[in-house]
Parts: structure tokens; sequence; C-alpha cells
């Protein structure tokens, strides 16, 4: 399988160089035009999760040996998920929840940065290279690249996340880590400053002097095709889950709703629908960031607008990088009208497609938004109504799928992470304000109340010291990548 840019197509690479590299060279995002090519029949999905890997990697990823990727599948969902079906699925009412957040740090990004971490150290294995990676999050990202490359070999990582954009919980969890090879760091500025900036080392003065130091960037964000396969695999294997439990047959379609930031998730049900998952629907669910349901819409994809902070941080972003790949893909893998959007969208913050692309994109997603206010009554309804604690991500993804729900299609929301990570606005959603009360006394109250036990990395982090307190401009991401290197390397 060969990949090149979404903005043009001469430059071609392997899936292990499309890993290593991150990003292309013109800042587009790697793509293949063979997923058609990559056919997985839903009658024949059996076996454990690992299987089910299997089979989405050695399409995806067809450069990398038999032995590697049993490797690599083994070191990533062998033990470090704590359930057994790694992505179990549940019920939440009368819709299915696909609980992506059994991994070390309670969150999706735990599926796919198992995984980055062995498919870059076996592409980099003999080359004697040196790779840093430079990852922005509004979270989740951030902890989950940073325990997966964790003291990595002939790797380094520095993460940037937005001074105050973050919850307490998720602040912590990237401020304590721990490891010789990472750098975490606050950015004076939005989740879309600290991405932008971090996409535009890749073409920048840093990248040279990083050269100099022997050493090439990546990225850990879903902008690197290696974030995006291990996503693939949990869409099958929900399939392959409501198959089991005779919820459906091999064949009948199904819908998903999945909250949405930087479109990677999402995509990701896009990539299994186009290697023959019978998926009807995608539901794009937004917070009150809502420029995709917008767009959806209406056709224009505008971000002149404020960004708002929201109690899902981890989507409040307002250029959701992915959407590229989804515009390359469904206008029949035209790199240079996707060029031309993505340069309108950097000079102008905004673009139009027309009525028949529009009508094509709708075909397959539908979208939808809550506010806070609508966010907290989901996630009380789901606890009083159905019993089941769900965090702020899910609650606003579970509203969208309320409203696309069709009872003749199994729904599968996506919830993305632990309600531990966002304890403080779970539990005042639910009893309301605890006077004076910090994160982990809300954490205790939210254990008290609902016998649901925190994850232990989450509540070990009440002793952990903090060793990280840096804070930069957003102009000073490149220097902050450069000395990272050096101290690393
Ligand atoms: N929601 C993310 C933002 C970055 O998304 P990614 O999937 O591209 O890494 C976060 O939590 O950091």
């Amino acid at each position: 399988m060969l990949y090149h840019s979404t903005r043009n197509k001469n430059e071609v690479l392997s899936s292990r160089e499309a890993v290593l590299q991150g990003l292309a060279r013109d800042g587009g995002l790697f793509v293949t035009d063979d997923l058609e090519r990559a056919q997985i029949d839903p009658a024949s999905l059996k076996g454990s999760y690992m299987d089910t890997a299997r089979r989405v990697f050695s399409l995806l990823l067809n450069d990398y040996s038999k032995e590697e990727l049993e490797s690599a599948i083994q070191a990533a969902y062998g033990h470090t998920f704590s359930a057994p079906e790694v992505t179990p699925v549940t019920k939440l009412g009368k819709m299915h929840l696909l609980e992506l957040y059994h991994g070390p740090t309670s969150a999706f990004k735990d599926v796919a940065l198992s995984m980055l971490p062995q498919l870059m150290s076996k592409a980099l294995s003999g080359t004697g290279k040196k790779i840093m990676i430079a990852t922005a999050t509004s979270g989740d990202t951030g902890k989950a690249a940073l325990a997966g490359f964790k003291d990595v070999p002939g790797i380094g990582i520095s993460v940037f996340y937005p001074e105050g954009g973050v919850s307490a919980i998720q602040e912590l969890q990237m401020s304590t880590q721990e490891g010789k090879n990472v750098a975490v760091c606050a950015v004076k500025g939005n989740f879309d400053d600290a991405q932008t900036a971090v996409k535009k080392l890749f073409s920048s003065a840093a990248l040279e002097e990083l050269a100099r130091l022997g050493v090439s960037l990546s990225s850990a964000n879903s902008i690197n095709v290696g974030r995006l396969v291990p996503q693939i695999v949990y869409y099958f294997d929900a399939y392959k889950q409501l198959m089991e439990g005779g919820v459906l047959r091999a064949g009948d379609p199904i819908d998903f709703t999945v909250p949405t930031g930087n479109f990677g998730d999402v995509l990701a049900g896009y990539c299994a629908k186009r290697m023959g998952l019978p998926v009807r629907h995608l539901v794009v669910a937004s917070n009150a960031n809502n420029v995709l349901t917008d767009f959806l819409t209406t056709g224009v994809y505008d971000r002149r607008r404020d960004l708002v902070k929201t109690i899902s941080p981890s989507m409040d972003i307002l250029v959701s990088s992915n959407l590229e790949r989804a515009l390359y893909w469904i206008d029949g893998g035209n790199a240079e009208r996707t060029l031309e959007r993505m340069k309108a969208l950097q000079t102008d913050g905004v673009y139009r497609v027309d009525a028949e692309l529009l009508a094509k994109l709708q075909e397959t997603f539908l979208a939808g938004f809550s506010n806070d206010e609508e966010t907290r009554d989901a996630i009380r309804r789901a606890w009083e109504d159905e019993g089941r604690l769900i965090d702020p991500h899910t609650a606003v993804a579970w509203r969208a799928a309320e409203r696309h729900f069709d009872p003749k299609v199994p729904m599968v929301v996506l919830s993305t992470a632990s309600p531990y990570k966002f304890c403080r606005d779970v539990y005042e959603a639910i009893w309301g304000e605890i006077p004076g009360a910090d994160a982990f006394a809300y954490m205790d109250a939210l254990r008290d109340n609902t016998g649901v036990e925190p994850p232990k990395a989450l509540a070990e982090l009440r002793t952990k010291p903090v060793l990280w307190d840096d804070c930069t401009e957003i102009a000073g991401v490149p220097q902050y990548v450069v000395n990272a290197a050096k101290r690393i390397f």
C-alpha cells in the first residue's frame, strides 16, 4: 500500500516511511488511493481484538513483515488494556456504547498510541536515525503519546497543550510525566494555535536545525497515518461484537456516532466503510465549537469565530485536520482542489464546497452539536435513567446519536474517555457543586456516589510530583522542540 500527500501525488511513500515522516512536506496528510483494494468481508470477522487488528494492519501496513506486526500487536494489546475485549461494546439505553477508555491513560487515544511507538521503532530499527515527535493536544492525545513513547530508544517527544484549556486531571496526567525522552509545555494559545505551530515545524528552520543534530521530525497526532490505521480496527471489532451478540447479521447496516475534534476518529470509521464495513451513517458530534455541524449542513467551513472553552475540552477545536483526508477521498482523489481549499482555509479562514460534494458528504456524515447545558443534561440522564456514568465527550455524542437514531439500525456511540478525567464537571452535572472541593475531592465524591471505581492511574495522580511547568508563547514552539531534542539526544 502506497501513500502520498492529500495536496499532491508526486511524493510516494511506503507505510513505514509515511509513519516515520508524519506529515507530507507540502503540509498535506498522507493518504492511500487503494482503500477499496483493502477489503474485509464482515462475515469473516471473528476471534479476538488482536485478530481484527491483524486483518486491518496486514492490509494497510503491508510493508511491515508479519513478524513485525505480530510483535507490535502483542506489545500494544497483549497486556496494556484493562478490558479483555480491549474495546468492549456495552449498552446505553437503546443504543450501544463502544468503550474506548480502558487503556493506560483512560482515553481512546491509547488504542492508537500503544501501537504507533511500535510501528515507529520497527521502521527506525537498523537505520541509525533519531526522531523527535512534536504533538499538539487538547487534553487526551498528549498523555497517551507521552505514555506510549516514554523511554522508547531513538525517539523523543514534546507535547504542547493550551494553558488553562484542559481539565485539571488531564493537565496533571501530563505535568507528572516521567521519562528521559519527554518534554511537556503549555502554550499561550488554544489547541488550533498549537496544532498550526506543530504543522509549520515541518517546513521551518527548526527542521534544518534538527537535521544538523541528526534528528528527523514526526507527529503523534492523527495527522500521522500510523495513528489513523489502529483506530480503524475498533469499528470492525465493534461490528464483530454485535454479530456475536446477535444484534446484527453480517451485511446488516450500522450507524456510529463519534465525538469529534480533529476528525481523526470519525475518519477511521469512514476508512472502515470504504474497506467493506456496512457503515450507513457516521454522526459527527460537536460541542459549542460547532464548525463541523455548520460545514456538514451548509457546505461552508468557516473557522472565523472565537473558540469556546467547554466542559468537553478535547473537542475545543476549530480546525479539524483530518477533514482534509475526507475531502480528498470523497472528491474523487482530487489533490489540486484539496490544496486550494486548504490554502483558502489558511489565508481566508473559510472555504466552500459545491452542492454535489456536500451531497456526497451527507450520504455518510450526519452532524449534531450540544452546548454545555445540554451536555450536562445528557450526563445526568445517562446516570439517572440508564445507570451509566459517561464523560462529557461521550455525552455530546449520545445527544447527537439520539437525534439521528433509527430503531431499525444499531447505533454505536463511541465513548472516548473515562468520566474520571473530567470528575468535577461530571459530578456537578449530576449532583451540583461541592464548594471548595479540588479535582480529587470530586473524584472521591463521584466514586462514593456511583460505586464506579476511578482508574488506578488517575487516582494515583494525587501523590505524584509535578515535573513539568514549562509555558511558551506560540512563537516559542520551534525553539522548545529544538532545545528538547538537544537535551534528549
Ligand atoms: N482531541 C485531541 C486533539 C488532537 O487530536 P488528534 O487525534 O489529532 O491527536 C486531544 O485530546 O489532544
